[in-house]
């Protein structure tokens, strides 16, 4: 299997990178969905792949994905694609646009994360990092088995949907969805998970065939 893997930032590359050596083709694309995805899309249509791989740190929702743990995403959500409106916030398929969800591979989700001591559940994909309680309880009351959020998965997902390729996310936690408290982020630690998580679940991404 081909394995296209897109982060954000060189040091999530690099960290892929270590656990996988040259076995599969990982690149920093940008910070954002917008970034992700046209990234994502600039190699695909450069190279063959069978497969595309989100992953990167993210906030983990307290209760659901605590620091340093690695998730595994069985679906992939915009969480900020969509219209206030006086009655609340409605996501753009309910304008009759698009959509908000990816959801990649049971079989892939089961196995990766099994490999790696996973948690499995949602990734949502934000385009501004949560910065206080009242927004974090806004989207886990909205996303209920929400583990994480970042902000590349939907992105990237939409790209490999573009190419008709299946999409998988692992994220790293490095920090809790809520108040804002830089100093309080671990991203060293999130990234050795995440090289450490990369180098049990290579195999598998190797191994994998998609079926229908
Ligand atoms: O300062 C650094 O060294 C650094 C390294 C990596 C990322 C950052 C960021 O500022 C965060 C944006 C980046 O990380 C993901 N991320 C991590 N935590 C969250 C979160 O709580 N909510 C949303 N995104 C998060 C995100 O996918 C971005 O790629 C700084």
């Amino acid at each position: 299997m081909d394995v296209l893997v897109v982060t954000a930032v060189p040091a999530e590359r690099d960290a892929v990178t270590r656990a996988c050596g040259d076995g599969f083709d990982v690149l920093a694309g940008g910070v954002g969905p917008a970034a992700a995805a046209a990234a994502t899309a600039r190699a695909l249509a450069a190279g063959a792949y069978g497969l595309v791989v989100s992953a990167g740190i993210g906030g983990g929702f307290p209760g659901r994905a605590p620091l340093g743990a690695v998730v595994v995403a069985d679906a992939i959500v915009a969480a900020d694609l969509g219209a206030e409106t006086p009655d609340g916030y409605l996501p753009v398929t309910a304008l009759g646009f698009g959509t908000v969800e990816h959801l990649p591979p049971a079989d892939l989700v089961r196995l990766t994360g099994e490999a790696a001591g996973a948690v499995t559940g949602t990734v949502l994909t934000v385009s501004t990092v949560t910065g206080t309680a009242a927004r974090a309880a806004e989207l886990a009351a909205r996303h209920p088995r929400a583990a994480v959020e970042a902000m590349e998965g939907f992105g990237a997902a939409e790209a490999a949907a573009l190419f008709g390729l299946p999409v998988l996310e692992i994220r790293a936690v490095s920090n809790a969805v809520g108040p804002r408290d830089r100093d309080a982020w671990r991203i060293g630690e999130a990234l050795a998970a995440l090289s450490d998580a990369f180098g049990k679940i290579a195999p598998v991404l190797e191994g994998w065939t998609p079926h229908d």
